[in-house]
């Protein structure tokens, strides 16, 4: 069912001195920030060759990574994204074998304006897991 490894998200507390870390320190191609308010947070993306770094930073009042960052100060790994095929056939199956999706169910677009859900770190040996589909 899981392809490709899309991303792995890092949530910081300061997400232009992140991004300059990672253009500037460690040589990489970084996007500009895109706010993404459907989602409650503000994204930029490091391009690598093989994966993306997704670097993410609360926005608005009741973003869910506000508690992430509050209890690892420094910022911190935050979730992986893997690619499926078919979200919904995804869900059902995860559902039908007793996983928990996050929020409504329902899958909704994210950063790259495709289909995303989000699958409880709980079942997932404490990871959360993004699941994309392209
Ligand atoms: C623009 C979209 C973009 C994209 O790629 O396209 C994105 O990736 S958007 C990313 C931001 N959105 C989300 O993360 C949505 C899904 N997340 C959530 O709904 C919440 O973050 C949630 C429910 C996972 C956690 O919310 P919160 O921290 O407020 O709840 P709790 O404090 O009650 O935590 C419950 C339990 O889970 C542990 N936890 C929390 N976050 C994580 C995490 N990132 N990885 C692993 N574990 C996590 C937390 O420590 C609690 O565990 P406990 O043992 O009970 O302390
Ligand atoms: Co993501």
């Amino acid at each position: 069912m899981i392809g490709r490894l899309n991303h792995v998200a890092i949530a910081v507390p300061d997400l232009e001195a992140a991004a300059k870390t990672y253009r500037e320190t460690l040589g990489a191609k970084v996007s500009e920030p895109q706010a993404e308010p459907d989602h409650g947070v503000t994204v930029v993306f490091v391009e690598l060759d093989n994966t993306k770094i997704e670097l993410l930073h609360p926005l608005g009042e009741n973003s869910p990574i506000s508690a992430f960052l509050e209890k690892n100060k420094s910022g911190g790994m935050h979730h992986v994204c893997y690619e499926v095929e078919d979200i919904l056939a995804a869900r059902d199956k995860l559902v039908a074998e007793g996983a928990r999706i996050l929020g409504d169910g329902e899958p909704k677009n994210g950063a790259h304006n495709k289909p995303v859900l989000f699958l409880h770190p709980k079942d997932f040996n404490g990871t959360l897991v993004e699941l994309e589909q392209v």
